[in-house]
């Protein structure tokens, strides 16, 4: 029996739990180190099948832009596959964008996980990592599904475990352009090569996000939210290119060492400030759709 729909799909964000920018290409993009991880912070996506070609999206949540991510997507698809199938999307937007949390990419992958299948085409990840690609950066390691020790531009991926987590994440009311915070004349761009084992070996010591400082003088509520974070649970870093910050909540054991228990600080946030706690995932939900 053929498929036509494919309902409550998760489009879960992601932490970078530190970034280095390690160099630039020719053609000026950034070449980073980072980790990767998933979070249960997610768009839920229902995707249903239209015989004739058409490709259309509707927002059950937040609005998003006419020609969004999941449309971009849908359409790459279809133009590389030859595929004269069509698709209805509708979106519950519940990650905010403009945060670091690489919603929009999420939503990407998903899209090309699940027309992946509902088209029938079978395409291998390595060729659903390519396409996704082209349409951002952080795309391929949604498509990857797993935390990741990520280089390149977002394209070399290895997955890496990690223990589970969980993490306090703030969103202060401003969106932040990826390209704005890449083109700042405050961006150091040299921090010096590592490794996945050195990494390993101490992930303390790796909680160094090198956009944070163009982030911070582009916005003052990413400064704010790191205040914030550093009075009531020690410390706190940002997430890609901000506006989102997070610390992790599980190492704060609460009163006897002087900070917050992190559900507090979520009640005292400032008005149009968005906070979760949030618990790392194993794997995206749909991992297993796309074979190696
Ligand atoms: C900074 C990171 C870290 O995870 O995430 P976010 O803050 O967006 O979540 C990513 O590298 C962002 O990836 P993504 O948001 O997919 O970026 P893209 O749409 O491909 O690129 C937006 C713009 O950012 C710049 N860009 C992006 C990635 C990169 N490695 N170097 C760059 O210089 C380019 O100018 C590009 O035009
Ligand atoms: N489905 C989508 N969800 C979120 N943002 C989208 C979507 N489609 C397009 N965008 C655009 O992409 C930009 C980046 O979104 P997102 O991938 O969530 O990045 P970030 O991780 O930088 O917050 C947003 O500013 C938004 O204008």
């Amino acid at each position: 029996m053929s498929l036509t729909a494919l309902y409550d799909l998760p489009a879960p964000a992601k932490l970078n739990l530190f970034l280095h920018v390690v160099g630039r290409r020719p053609d000026g993009y950034h070449l980073l180190q980072s980790v990767f991880v998933l979070i249960d912070w997610m768009d839920t996506l229902h995707v249903e099948l239209r015989p004739a070609g058409q490709i259309s999206r509707s927002d059950l949540g937040a609005a998003l832009p006419a020609d969004d991510l999941c449309l971009r997507a849908a359409r790459a698809l279809q133009a590389a596959s030859g595929c004269r199938l069509g698709a209805h999307i509708a979106i519950d937007k519940q990650v905010p964008w403009g945060a670091g949390l690489g919603g929009g990419s999420s939503d990407a992958a998903t899209t090309l996980l699940a027309l992946n299948r509902l088209w029938g085409l079978n395409w291998p990840r390595s060729r659903l990592l390519a396409l996704g690609l082209q349409l951002g950066a952080d795309v391929p390691f949604f498509i990857g599904g797993r935390d990741a020790w990520v280089e390149g531009i977002g394209e070399q991926i290895t997955p890496i475990d990690l223990p589970a987590a969980s993490y306090l994440v703030l969103k202060p009311p401003v969106a932040i352009p990826t390209q704005a915070i890449f083109s700042s004349p405050l961006l150091s761009r040299d921090t010096a090569l590592t490794t996945i084992a050195v990494f390993l070996a101490d992930k303390q010591r790796f909680d160094k996000n090198d956009l944070q400082a163009a982030a911070a003088a582009y916005s003052p509520e990413v400064s704010q939210a790191l205040k914030l974070l550093e009075q009531h649970v020690g410390s706190g870093r940002m997430s890609g290119s901000g506006s989102a910050v997070f610390a992790e909540a599980g190492n704060h054991p609460g009163a006897e060492d002087g900070f917050a228990d992190p559900r507090q600080v979520l009640a005292t946030l400032p008005v149009g400030w968005i906070g979760r706690l949030c618990r790392s995932l194993e794997a995206h939900p749909l991992v297993d759709w796309a074979s190696d």
